[in-house]
C-alpha cells in the first residue's frame, strides 16, 4: 500500500524534473523544463493543444526517454525504462484511453499482470478493493463486471488499479473530461482524499475549473517550456489563459485571441417551418455485448438548429451516434436522415451521400489512422463524395483543403504530409473536425467535438459550429460538458441509467436540472 503515514511526509520531493528535454526531430517538444512535486501536492499541468503536456507525462511514465536533463524520485536519480518501471518507483498514472476488458471483474482487473497463482484468491482481492476504496472514500463493487461500468466507473477502476501499488506519485491525464458535474465531484474528493494520505497528484487538464476546485499548484507549459509555476491562489483565470495563448502572465492582447473568445448570440431561433433533417421514433439500441443501451428513444432535429445529447459515456450514445452515422442498424423503432430511412438503404456510404458528417468520440479508433499523413487522413470522409476525384486521385486538391485546414484550426504540425501520428491529441481533433465540416454538410453528428482541445480552440470550434448551424445544418452534438451545452445547445435529450429525459428547450431547464437527469435522478 502506498505511505500513509502523515509523520513520514518530508520537504524531500516525491519527484523532481530538472532541466527536461525532449525532440522529435525539429520539433522541441518539451525545453529544458523545472517542476517538482511535494508529498500530499496536487499540481494542475496546463496548456495549449501540442504545448508538450503529454511529452512530460510520457517521460515520467516511461513511456519515452527525455534526450536531457534528470528526473529525481525521492532524491534519488533514476532513469525511468517503461511504465513497468516507473510504476515500480510509485509512479502511477491513469490515461484518458482506458485499457480495460470488460469480461473481467473489477477485483480480477486488480489482480491482472500480477505474477503467481496464490494472488488469484477471489475472497483476498475483494477484501483488498473494498480496503483501498474505502480508504479514499470511493465507491465500487468489487464483483462488478468492467464491461457494465460507465466511463466514470472505469476510471474509478484505473485509479485503483494504481493505487493497489505503492504510488506516490498518481498522474492523472484529463480525469474530468469524461465525467458529469456528479462524477467530477466525486473524483475530486478522491484527489482529495489522495493528497490527505501524502500521495502527491500531476493533474493535466484543459479545463481552468479543476484547477480551483482541487488543485494547489498551477503549471503553464508554452511550447514546450514551463512559463509559470504558482500557488493556486496567486493566480486568476485570466493569468492562466495569458499564459497558456502567449506564454507570459500579462494580459494578452485582443490580437492574439481567437474569434471563439467571443460568443456572439444567437442570430435567430430555427424557423418553425425549419424541414426536419433527423427524426428518430422508438429508437432502442444494442451494445456490442448485446445488452440494451437505449430504449423507447425519440426526438426531431429541424435545420439550423442543435439538439445536445447529454449524459456520461457509456449510456447509449455511441450507439446512437453510430447508428445515424449507419455504422449498425437500430434493435427496434425508426431512424430517418435527409429523406434516408433505417428501414431502407442505410450505410455510412448512403448518409454520407445524403450529407451526413460525423466526428466519433473515440479518434483513435473510429476518426484517424495514425501512420497517414494529415493531407491521406483528409480524405477519408469524402472518398464516396469523390471530392478528389473518380478514377484519379486529385491529391493537389486534397493537399490545398489541408493546407487551408491547418491555417483555419492553427493546427500545429509540420505540413499536409506529416503522419497524423504525430500530433498532439487536440490537434488531430482539429484536423477531424476541419474534415468532418468541410463540405458543408446537412447533419453533423459530433460527439465530443471538444474533447482535448484547449480553451481557445473550443470558442473557435463552438463558433464554427454556430456558424455551420446558422447555414442550416442540423446538428447532435454529443456532450458531458454543461458549459458546452449551454454554450450551444437549442434542446436537450439526456440518456442515463437506461432511459432518456426530455428533449426539453434549452430556455425550459437548467444546468443543474440537466446534471441531476445526467447522474440519473428525475
Ligand atoms: N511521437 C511524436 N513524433 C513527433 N512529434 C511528436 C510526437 N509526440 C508529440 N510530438 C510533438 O510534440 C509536441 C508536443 O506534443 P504533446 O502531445 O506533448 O502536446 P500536449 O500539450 O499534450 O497537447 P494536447 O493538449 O493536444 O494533448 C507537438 O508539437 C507534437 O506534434
Amino acid at each position: 500500500m502506498m505511505q500513509t503515514n502523515h509523520a513520514a511526509h518530508t520537504t524531500v520531493p516525491v519527484l523532481e524534473l530538472a532541466h527536461l528535454s525532449k525532440s522529435y526531430g525539429e520539433v522541441r517538444a518539451v525545453a529544458g523544463l523545472s517542476l517538482s512535486l511535494n508529498p500530499g501536492e496536487v499540481v494542475a499541468l496546463l496548456g495549449e493543444n501540442g504545448a508538450g503536456k503529454s511529452t512530460v507525462v510520457n517521460m515520467i511514465t516511461g513511456m519515452t526517454r527525455p534526450n536531457s536533463g534528470q528526473i529525481r524520485v525521492r532524491g534519488k536519480e533514476v532513469l525511468i525504462a517503461s511504465p513497468r518501471d516507473a510504476l515500480d518507483r510509485g509512479i502511477g498514472v491513469v490515461h484518458q484511453h482506458y485499457a480495460l476488458v470488460g469480461d473481467f471483474t473489477v477485483a480480477e482487473t486488480l489482480a491482472l499482470g500480477r505474477a503467481g497463482p496464490g494472488r488469484l484468491n477471489r475472497q483476498a482481492l475483494h477484501a483488498e478493493v473494498r480496503r483501498v476504496a474505502e480508504r479514499i472514500g470511493m465507491q465500487i463493487e468489487a464483483g462488478a463486471l468492467i464491461g457494465s461500468l460507465d466511463v466514470a466507473g472505469q476510471q474509478r477502476v484505473e485509479i485503483l488499479k494504481a493505487l493497489s501499488r505503492e504510488v506516490g506519485l498518481l498522474v492523472l491525464d484529463e480525469p474530468t473530461a469524461v465525467l458529469s458535474p456528479e462524477d467530477v465531484a466525486r473524483l475530486f474528493d478522491v484527489v482529495r482524499a489522495l493528497r490527505a494520505d501524502g500521495v502527491a497528484i500531476l493533474m493535466v487538464t484543459h479545463r481552468l475549473a479543476d484547477v480551483f476546485a482541487v488543485c494547489d499548484r498551477a503549471a503553464v507549459m508554452h511550447s514546450g517550456q514551463l512559463v509559470c509555476d504558482l500557488p493556486v491562489m496567486d493566480v486568476t483565470s485570466e493569468g492562466l489563459i495569458s499564459a497558456m495563448i502567449s506564454g507570459s502572465t500579462d494580459t494578452v492582447q485582443e490580437s492574439e485571441r481567437m474569434p471563439g473568445d467571443v460568443m456572439p448570440a444567437r442570430q435567430a431561433a430555427p424557423a418553425n417551418d425549419a424541414p426536419t433533417r433527423v427524426s428518430v421514433r422508438d429508437l432502442a439500441l444494442r451494445r456490442a455485448n448485446g445488452s440494451q443501451a437505449v430504449q423507447g428513444l425519440s426526438f426531431d432535429i429541424r435545420a439550423g438548429e442543435i439538439m445536445a445529447l447529454a449524459g456520461v459515456d457509456g449510456n447509449g450514445q455511441s450507439e446512437l451516434v453510430q447508428c445515424l452515422a449507419g455504422v449498425n442498424l437500430p434493435d427496434g423503432g425508426t431512424a430517418e436522415i435527409c429523406n434516408c430511412s433505417s428501414d431502407g438503404p442505410w450505410s455510412p456510404r448512403v448518409l454520407r451521400h445524403a450529407g451526413v458528417a460525423h466526428v466519433p468520440d473515440d479518434r483513435r479508433r473510429q476518426a484517424i489512422i495514425s501512420d497517414l499523413s494529415l493531407g491521406a487522413n483528409m480524405i477519408l470522409s469524402h472518398v464516396f463524395s469523390r471530392r478528389y476525384g473518380r478514377a484519379m486521385l486529385d491529391w493537389s486538391r486534397a493537399r490545398d483543403d489541408t493546407s487551408r485546414a491547418i491555417d483555419e484550426y492553427d493546427i500545429r504540425t509540420t505540413g499536409p504530409d506529416q503522419p497524423i501520428g504525430r500530433l498532439s491529441g487536440g490537434n488531430q481533433q482539429k484536423l477531424v473536425l476541419a474534415r468532418e465540416l468541410l463540405a458543408g454538410p446537412k447533419v453533423i453528428l459530433a460527439a465530443h467535438p471538444s474533447r482535448g482541445l484547449d480553451i481557445r480552440t473550443i470558442g473557435a470550434v463552438q463558433n464554427i459550429l454556430r456558424q455551420q448551424r446558422d447555414a442550416g445544418a442540423a446538428i447532435l452534438l454529443v456532450s458531458a460538458d454543461l458549459d458546452e451545452i449551454r454554450a450551444l445547445a437549442d434542446r436537450v435529450v439526456v440518456l442515463a441509467a437506461g432511459g432518456a429525459f426530455g428533449p426539453v428547450d434549452m430556455a425550459q431547464t437548467d444546468t443543474a436540472q440537466i446534471g441531476a437527469w445526467m447522474a440519473g435522478h428525475t
